[in-house]
């Protein structure tokens, strides 16, 4: 039977005068990988951001493995862990490889230091980076810059109650990349689910064709803050749905609308 962890119920979201979202239902359940697809500025990343907490809905309602979230994660904690990878690998450019995986365990956590960098150099050596701790992020290429902050998103104080991360969110994760790198990043994607110390469920916005088809199981497409397209990965070069026949051919006729 599946797991709810993450269920969007009737989430809107504008910014000004600009409806984003509207009122979009979603439902990540335990085991699932997910690619969230649609146009450019369509509201991807934002549903990533209200997933995490970082973002309040305007309307709707989010549950966490069945408790409804009250406010943001500033304020409150989810029964699971949540963590969004963002699309700039966004490190830290003074410190070490190992001090920005290990970042959060060094301020915030009672470990010992070699207690801290023996979990860094595991996370390290789970996204293909062994040996790389003493490196600076400028001597590394844009995908392994990007694999360390992955490898920051899934580190966790073994004190803390629930564990690693239960669901990733990745933000264009190979964007930029080259295809080898980006093949590297999608198998990195897929085998860290359900690996211990990875996660039980993610979702992935991607504009990647490659990305699509070999991380996700289930695809949804979002168009103008709604879902026009939720089914299996397996179907999208079948269905018959005008929206994603549009978009995986590129062409310029159809229902989606590119302003510009
Ligand atoms: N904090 C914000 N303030 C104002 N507008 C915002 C904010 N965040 C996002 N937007 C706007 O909301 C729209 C959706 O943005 P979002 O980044 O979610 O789209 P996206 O589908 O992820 O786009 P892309 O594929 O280009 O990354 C865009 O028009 C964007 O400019």
């Amino acid at each position: 039977m599946s797991e709810p962890l993450i269920e969007l119920k009737g989430v809107s979201k504008s910014f000004g005068q600009n409806p984003i979202l509207d009122r979009v239902d979603l439902t990540v359940n335990r085991g699932e990988a997910i690619a969230i697809i649609g146009p450019s500025g369509t509201g991807k990343s934002t549903i990533l951001r209200i997933m995490c907490g970082l973002l309040a809905p305007d309307e709707g309602e989010i549950y966490i493995r069945g408790q409804k979230r009250e406010r943001l994660l500033e304020d409150a904690e989810d029964p699971i862990g949540i963590s969004l990878v963002f699309q700039q690998a966004a490190l830290f450019d003074s410190l070490t490889v190992e001090e920005n995986v290990g970042f959060a365990l060094f301020r915030r956590s009672k470990l010992p230091r070699h207690e801290i960098c023996e979990l860094v150099n595991q996370k390290l050596d789970m996204v293909g980076l062994a040996g790389t701790g003493k490196r600076y992020p400028a001597e590394l290429s844009g995908g392994m810059r990007k694999r360390v902050s992955l490898a920051r998103a899934i580190i966790t104080d073994p004190d803390d109650p629930r564990g690693s991360p239960e669901v990733l969110l990745y933000d264009e994760p190979t964007a930029g990349l080259d295809p080898i790198a980006s093949t590297i990043t999608e198998d990195i994607i897929r085998q860290l689910k359900g690996l211990k110390g990875g996660c039980g469920a993610y979702v992935v916005v991607t504009h990647q064709d490659s990305t699509i088809r070999r991380t996700a199981d289930r695809v949804i497409f979002l168009y103008q803050g709604k879902i026009h397209w939720d089914g299996s990965v397996h179907d999208i070069d079948t269905t018959d749905n005008p929206w994603l026949r549009q978009f995986f051919s590129g062409s310029v006729e159809g229902p989606i609308h590119i302003a510009g």
